[in-house]
């Protein structure tokens, strides 16, 4: 049996995933940009005993024909979003152990400025920061907005890979650890621990000083999620804790050793990467309970929703087409996964589904027992580290789960008690050190850069 590693997805928007429940009655997620949300989001995560909060992020907005449908707007579907930086540096004075892990794309961010934000939130949070590595999926609509260069799909990752090159050298090759004397009597830094960095590449390019020092953790723990085999290859080099869309024990177990068997194919050891599956749920004191609380979410939500979510990822508008149409009938030129992944069901069946949850995984719906005998047979039958919490109303979700599901866990002893003195690194990764291991390929740009 395993101590698996807890953490809650969230999103500084009223909506996420393809679904809008802002309208329930409960759910307090329309007020994201208010600094009291997050704090309570916050609060109920540090007092359950998560190892981290989770803050997606995405640039740019989905579009059907050139064109944002009007219910983007009325029901909030991809705008407008907070800054994941500023939500994260304002909950760092709130929280003592809880992990921080923010968004950042590496098609649209400086390496250079972002560095330094980076190690300012790893420095201020005394090691409890996490990146979550993407290339941005949206990027038609962000590379518009941005004024940048569209870039395809493999491209990015490898564009990915360059800026972790360089991210490693400004992170872990600038300055060493012990630059700082901070010596009133001496030196405030040892300029021979102080090292220029050059980088010249074909993405970015790179020559000086890092602008901040040396944080706690070097490098923030690295979080990816890209599905792709090109995206499994870079989590397999780069990423320490991976995410998992969620899915059978079967398809997880299959994702969970491919990226160990890419981690190895790295040069890495295949349990340095911790997995973590997305998964969701609706807790009540029986079935019949959670089964009406999950319906008055689904009731609170407009249907028209799901059409133009579902046309977000495919531009197809399924309300176009027969009920019983199948849909492996259909095509499109954007997500063809999105078709691909319903099999023989009926435009009827799809809309449905989205309606339920969208991209999030669908929710397991009864008592907190039953939902902690799934995760824990998950966890047995799939090599699985831990789960994100996809929250389906929050602070509700996040609350439920943690008061009446994690003690259940901790009981068993899949889950730890209290937090331990450590980074987020070495609490979550298991490292011996706040430091990436020496395996990581990170690691080899520490103290004297390489050019
Ligand atoms: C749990 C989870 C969280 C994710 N969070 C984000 C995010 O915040 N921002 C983003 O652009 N993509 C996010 N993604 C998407 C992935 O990073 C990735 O872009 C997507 O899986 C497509 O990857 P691929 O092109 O390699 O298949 C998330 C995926 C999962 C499963």
């Amino acid at each position: 049996m395993k101590q698996l590693r807890f953490g809650v997805f969230e999103n500084a928007q009223a909506n996420d995933s393809g679904t809008a429940t802002w309208r329930h009655k409960g759910n307090k997620r329309d007020h994201f940009d208010r600094l009291e949300y997050w704090q309570e989001v916050a609060r109920i995560c540090e007092e359950g005993g998560l190892d981290f909060l989770f803050l997606a992020d995405a640039w740019g907005w989905s579009e059907v024909n050139g064109e944002r449908p009007d219910i983007c707007s009325t029901e909030s579907l991809d705008l407008p979003r907070m800054d994941p930086f500023i939500v994260a540096a304002a909950l760092i004075g709130q929280t003592k152990d809880l992990g921080l892990v923010v968004t950042g794309s590496t098609l649209l961010e400086q390496p250079y400025s972002f560095a330094r934000r980076m190690a300012s939130l790893d420095h201020f949070s005394e090691g409890r920061l996490g990146w979550n590595v993407v290339t941005t999926g949206t990027a038609e609509t962000a590379v518009k907005a941005f004024g940048v260069p569209m870039v395809a799909h493999d491209d990015r990752y490898d564009m990915a890979d360059e800026f972790m090159e360089l991210s490693y050298k400004l992170f872990e090759g600038s300055w060493e650890p012990d630059a700082i004397e901070r010596n009133k009597d001496g030196h405030f830094a040892n300029p021979e621990k102080v090292h220029r960095i050059k980088h010249k590449g074909t993405h970015f390019n790179s020559d000086g000083y890092a602008n901040a020092s040396y944080s706690p953790q070097g490098t923030p723990v690295l979080f990816q999620a890209g599905s792709s085999p090109r995206g499994r290859q870079f989590g397999g080099t780069h990423g320490e804790c991976i995410f998992l869309g969620g899915g059978t024990a079967e398809k997880l177990a299959e994702q969970v050793k491919s990226i160990r068997d890419e981690a190895v194919k790295a040069g890495r050891d295949a349990n340095s990467i911790k997995l973590m599956s997305a998964f969701s749920c609706v807790i009540g004191d029986t079935k019949e309970e959670a089964e009406a609380k999950y319906k008055e979410v689904l009731d609170a939500q407009n249907p028209e929703v799901a059409v133009a979510s579902y046309a977000m990822f495919t531009g197809l508008d399924l309300s176009s087409y027969a009920p019983e149409t199948k849909m492996s009938s259909l095509h499109t030129e954007l997500s063809q996964t999105q078709i691909a992944r319903f099999g023989d069901k009926t435009v009827a069946d799809v809309l449905a589904d989205w309606h339920a949850h969208g991209v999030k995984p669908a929710p397991l719906v009864g008592p907190a027992e039953e939902i902690a005998d799934h995760i824990c047979e998950l966890a047995d039958a799939t090599d699985l580290d831990g789960f994100l919490l996809t929250p389906v109303t929050q602070p509700g979700s996040t609350l439920d789960f943690a008061t009446k599901v994690l003690p259940i866990l901790r009981e068993r002893g899949y889950a730890r008690e209290g937090y331990p003195e450590a980074t987020l690194r070495e609490r979550l990764v298991g490292t011996a050190t706040p430091q990436l291991r020496d395996d990581h390929p990170g690691a080899c740009y520490r103290a004297g850069a390489k050019g």
